[in-house]
């Protein structure tokens, strides 16, 4: 679950984000949306706790990360995977070891990193690639990895930043298909995207920010067409 209680984010003068309630319980599914610099990373960030919030709390598994100091920051990264819309694969890696980071990080060693590494690819349909190097991969399959590598130690809450951003529209719906399989054995997932065109196809639950605030919290289908994001594919 994911919770943000009156959440404020400012870097020096720059609200990023004012005055933030909304909660993804466990096993929920939704698309953040709004234009460029509405703060959708930022709300990432602070899931991830890459940031700290000026003001309010934010909650993960029920845990207040407010509460929680740097050194538990490893703790709640195992709890929560990310999917970047570049990947951040290493080139000189095979598909195996890029997948197999987060359980090394986590100290895991011997054969479970292998069953878990290819249990991972199995389920992005990548088995047969565990010793190519990410190079050799179109752009679809790179974005698998990088999916295989978020879910690799099975964390509750899976976050994507633009994740379809590089992708033509029918790789864009096999990736958002993924992220249903995975919501579906109960991950709570969270995707940013300027996308509303691929989310229009799609009766899931939105959450609409606009200069920071929250000005949207539906299924896109009842929105007028005007929003949320008002169609802005900038950024
Ligand atoms: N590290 C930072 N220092 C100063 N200002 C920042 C920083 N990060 C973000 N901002 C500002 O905070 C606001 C929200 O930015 P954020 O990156 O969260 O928006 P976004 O919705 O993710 O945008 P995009 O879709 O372009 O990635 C913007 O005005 C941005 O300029």
């Amino acid at each position: 679950m994911i919770r943000f209680d009156h959440v404020a984010k400012r870097y020096g003068s720059q609200d990023a984000l004012q005055n933030l309630n909304f909660e993804l319980a466990s096993g929920d599914f939704a698309f953040l949306t709004g234009h460029s610099g509405a703060g959708k990373s930022t709300l990432l960030k602070l899931v991830m706790m890459i940031e700290r919030p000026t003001r309010g709390q934010v909650f993960v598994q029920n845990q207040n990360l407010n509460r929680l100091g740097n050194r538990h920051i490893p703790l709640i990264r195992r709890q929560v995977g990310v999917v970047f819309q570049n990947h951040q694969l290493l080139f000189d890696r095979s598909v195996f070891e890029n997948v197999a980071l987060p359980l090394y990080i986590a100290g895991m060693r011997g054969r479970e990193v292998g069953r878990r590494v290819r249990a991972s690819l199995d389920k992005v349909g990548l088995l047969a690639k565990e010793k190519s190097s990410p190079m050799t991969l179109s752009g679809g399959e790179q974005q698998r990895v990088g999916i295989a590598r978020a879910v690799v130690n099975k964390p509750p809450v899976l976050l994507a930043d633009e994740p379809t951003g590089n992708l033509d529209p029918e790789l864009s719906a096999e990736i958002m298909n993924l992220f249903f399989e995975f919501n579906q054995v109960g991950v709570t997932v969270l995707i940013a995207t300027h996308d509303i065109s691929l989310i229009r196809t799609m009766s899931m639950r939105v959450l609409g920010l606009a200069d920071g605030q929250l000005v949207y919290d539906g299924l896109l289908e009842d929105a007028p067409r005007s929003k949320p994001g008002s169609e802005q594919t900038d950024g």
